[in-house]
C-alpha cells in the first residue's frame, strides 16, 4: 500500500482500499519472468532509455506500446527480436488489453512545438490514454507510474517549486493542452487511486537532455547543440533571463525506477536543481561547443514560463535520489551523439567516421 500521505497542504491522498488482486501467474514457476512492465512511449528519448535501464534486469520482461508520433524504432533497434522484449504499434488513445505487473505511462509529445501542433490530440492522449492505461492498471492489478511534468506548475510565482505548490496555469493558452491534460491525468490518477485502490505513482519531470532527443525536437538543448554543431546562430528566445533546470536522462531514468519500485506514490518532483538562464545556457553550448557561433535574440512563443527549478527535498528523502550528472559533463555526452548522427546524415563531418554505428 502506498505511503504518501500528504500533498504537502496536510491533505489526505491515499486510499484505505486493497489494491485490486494481480494476476495469479505473476509469480507462476512456468513463467520466464518475474515482472512484465508495459511502457508506453517507449520508443522516445526518454522512454527508450528507461527500457535499455529496464531490459538490464533479467528478471524483466518489456513491452513497448508507442504510436511513433515523436519516438522512433531506430531507439530500441538493440532490442528488437530480444526474447525478453516485445514492440506494440499501438496509440494509447485507444483500449489496450495486454496482462502486466508495472506500467510506466509516459506516451505524449513533450516538446512545445510538438505538443502544440494537434493541440486535441495532445490532450486526448493525456486524458483518454492516461484513462485507458488506468483501465488496463484496474483490470490486471498492475501498479501504474505516470510521467507528469514541471509544466504543471505553469508559470510559478513560488520558487523553487515544491510538490505542494499548486500552480499557475492557464487554462485557455497554447501550452493548456500539454499542461491542463497533464494535472488531468494526476487527477485521475489520484481519483483511481482513491475510488478503486490501484497502486499509483507520478514523477513531477522536469526538462530533461541527453542522447537519442530528436534533432529537430525544438526544445532549447537539442537546438543549441545541433545550431553550435551546424555552426548556425543559437537562437535564444526573448528575453533571454528565463530560467530552467536541466537533468541528465540517466539520472532521470534513475529517479523513475526508485519511484516505481518505492513506497510513495508522489507526486514527487524529479530534475536537476542546477538553475541556468537562456542566455547562460547558450554560453555554455557555444564555449564547449563551437566559441566561433553567434548567439542571436529570436521572438519568443505566448506563456513561456519564466522561471523553473525543482525543490527536491521530496525525492531526497523518499527515494534517496539527486541528480548526479552536471549540465557541463552532460552536454558533451549529448553533444558526441549528435554529431554521429549529424555525420551519419552528412550535414557535418564527424570526429571520427568509424563510430557511426553507435550513434544512437
Ligand atoms: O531554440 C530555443 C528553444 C527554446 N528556448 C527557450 O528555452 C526554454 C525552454 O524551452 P523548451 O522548449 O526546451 O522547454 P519548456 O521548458 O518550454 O517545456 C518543457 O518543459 C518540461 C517538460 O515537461 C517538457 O519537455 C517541455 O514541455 C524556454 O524559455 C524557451 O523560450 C530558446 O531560448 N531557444
Amino acid at each position: 500500500m502506498a505511503t504518501d500521505s500528504s500533498n504537502g497542504n496536510g491533505h489526505q491522498q491515499t486510499t484505505t482500499k486493497k489494491p485490486p488482486s494481480p494476476s495469479p501467474l505473476r509469480f507462476s514457476k512456468f513463467f520466464q519472468s518475474n515482472m512484465r512492465i508495459l511502457v508506453t512511449g517507449g520508443a522516445g528519448f526518454i522512454g527508450s532509455h528507461l527500457v535499455d535501464r529496464l531490459m538490464e534486469n533479467e528478471k524483466n520482461e518489456v513491452i513497448v506500446a508507442d504510436n511513433y508520433f515523436t519516438g522512433s524504432k531506430d531507439n530500441l533497434q538493440k532490442w528488437i527480436g530480444h526474447p525478453r522484449f516485445e514492440l506494440i504499434r499501438h496509440d494509447v488513445t485507444e483500449p489496450l488489453l495486454i496482462e502486466v505487473d508495472q506500467i510506466y505511462h509516459l506516451a505524449c509529445p513533450a516538446s512545445p512545438i510538438f505538443y502544440k501542433y494537434n493541440p486535441v490530440k495532445t490532450i486526448k492522449t493525456n486524458v483518454i490514454g492516461t484513462l485507458n492505461m488506468l483501465g488496463l492498471a484496474k483490470r490486471v492489478g498492475a501498479r501504474i507510474l505516470l510521467t507528469s511534468t514541471s509544466e504543471v506548475y505553469g508559470d510559478p510565482l513560488v520558487h523553487p517549486q515544491p510538490e505542494s505548490y499548486w500552480g499557475n496555469v492557464n487554462p485557455i493558452g497554447v501550452r493548456s493542452c500539454y499542461d491542463e491534460g497533464k494535472r488531468v491525468a494526476e487527477t485521475l490518477m489520484f481519483d483511481y487511486h482513491r475510488q478503486h485502490g490501484i497502486e499509483i505513482r507520478i514523477a513531477r519531470i522536469f526538462n530533461t537532455y541527453g542522447p537519442r532527443m530528436n534533432i529537430d525536437d525544438g526544445r532549447v538543448v537539442s537546438n543549441f547543440i545541433a545550431q553550435a554543431l551546424r555552426g548556425e546562430p543559437l537562437t535564444v528566445q526573448c528575453p533571454g533571463t528565463q530560467t530552467r533546470s536541466f537533468c541528465y536522462v540517466s539520472d532521470l531514468v534513475d529517479g523513475l525506477i526508485r519511484l516505481m519500485e518505492g513506497p510513495s506514490t508522489g507526486p514527487i518532483n524529479l530534475g536537476n536543481p542546477g538553475e541556468f538562464t537562456m542566455i547562460e545556457l547558450a554560453e555554455t553550448v557555444k564555449e564547449l561547443i563551437n566559441p566561433s557561433v553567434e548567439i542571436k535574440m529570436v521572438e519568443n512563443t505566448p506563456d513561456d514560463p519564466r522561471q523553473r527549478k525543482p525543490d527536491i527535498t521530496k525525492a531526497k528523502e523518499l527515494l534517496g535520489w539527486e541528480p548526479k550528472v552536471k549540465l557541463r559533463d552532460g552536454l558533451p555526452l549529448m553533444e558526441e551523439n549528435f554529431r554521429l548522427r549529424l555525420g551519419r546524415d552528412k550535414k557535418i563531418g564527424t570526429k571520427d567516421g568509424n563510430k557511426l554505428d553507435e550513434a544512437t
